[in-house]
């Protein structure tokens, strides 16, 4: 038995998430063809690759959003094709999701933002509860107690985002999906988000999926990289993972797409892109 499986002694063990044979197709094309991965509790995996090969409709696929055009997606051993309304509702809320812009409500206040989902899971909840939830969540992302009467057209970039973490992790999540979490802020805020994701995962047992092209936040937060290729370009017969392994591995991987990726490298890509015209 593999150390993933769950036992006796430990239930909680094992995979959160299995994706096995997924396909996706849109208008006649494949975007994701054949994907299969585990991916263990407590694990944080970040998904790199070139823009278009599919990151986003995977992540996607992960939390039920897309629909695979064949093979499952099972969340907790429980296939997410198979479940009813009441059963997706109650999956969504076992899921943070982390987007691009934050994705905050700009009518609400911060506090009302940081709110939402815990007033929406549950309508019985008491205000002092939601007032003392929402303040430790934004304490736990850096932001001062001031902001909570603020919009988010006032704050940073970079504070919006924490924002949108604390948002995300207030109802405990097991699993947060963050969405290119750090593109946009400048370095040193890039760093600061890197290290809260790395927070979040030392204070409780969290999954995490990482969409980046930010080579330093793959490298900084994961244990596990996965670097898809556009299926466009692969011949029939190439798997689309052409990396799947710990981010210490990537600079000498023996796939040269993947060592010019992670340099930054363009190699044949100028070539090939003037040849498309
Ligand atoms: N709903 C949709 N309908 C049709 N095509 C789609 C849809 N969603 C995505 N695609 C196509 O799927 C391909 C992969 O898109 P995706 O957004 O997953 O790429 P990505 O790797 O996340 O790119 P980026 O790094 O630029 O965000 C693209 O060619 C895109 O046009």
């Amino acid at each position: 038995m593999s150390d993933n499986q769950p036992t006796a002694t430990n239930p909680s063990n094992g995979n959160l998430i299995e994706v096995d044979d997924v396909s996706v197709g849109f208008d006649g094309q494949w975007v994701l063809r054949d994907i299969n991965l585990h991916i263990p509790r407590g694990q944080t995996l970040a998904i790199i690759g070139e823009s278009g090969c599919g990151k986003t409709v995977f992540m996607k696929t992960l939390v039920g959003l897309v629909t695979p055009s064949s093979g499952t997606v099972q969340f907790d051993h429980q296939d997410l094709a198979k479940m009813n309304g009441s059963e997706l509702a109650k999956f969504r809320r076992r899921i943070g999701f982390v987007f691009q812009n934050a994705a905050l409500f700009d009518s609400m206040s911060i506090f009302d933002n940081v709110a939402f989902p815990l007033r929406q899971s549950d309508r019985s909840v008491k205000e002092s509860e939601v007032k003392e939830r929402v303040m430790q969540h934004l304490s736990e992302v850096g932001l001062p107690s001031d902001v909570t009467r603020k919009r988010p057209a006032e704050l940073s970039g970079g504070m919006r985002k924490r924002v949108g973490l604390a948002r995300a992790l207030i109802l405990r999540p097991e699993l947060v999906v963050y969405d290119e979490p750090t593109t946009g802020l400048d370095p040193i805020m890039s760093d600061v988000i890197n290290e809260l994701i790395l927070d979040t995962r030392r204070r409780y047992p969290v999954t995490s999926v990482v969409v980046t092209h930010d080579m330093h936040t793959a490298r900084k937060v994961s244990d596990r990289v996965l670097m898809f290729f556009p299926r466009r370009r692969l011949d029939p017969h190439e798997s689309q993972v052409i990396f799947d392994g710990p981010p210490s591995d990537l600079e000498h991987a023996e796939e040269r797409r993947v060592r010019q990726f992670v340099r930054g490298e363009a190699g044949d890509r100028i070539r090939e892109l003037a040849s498309q015209g």
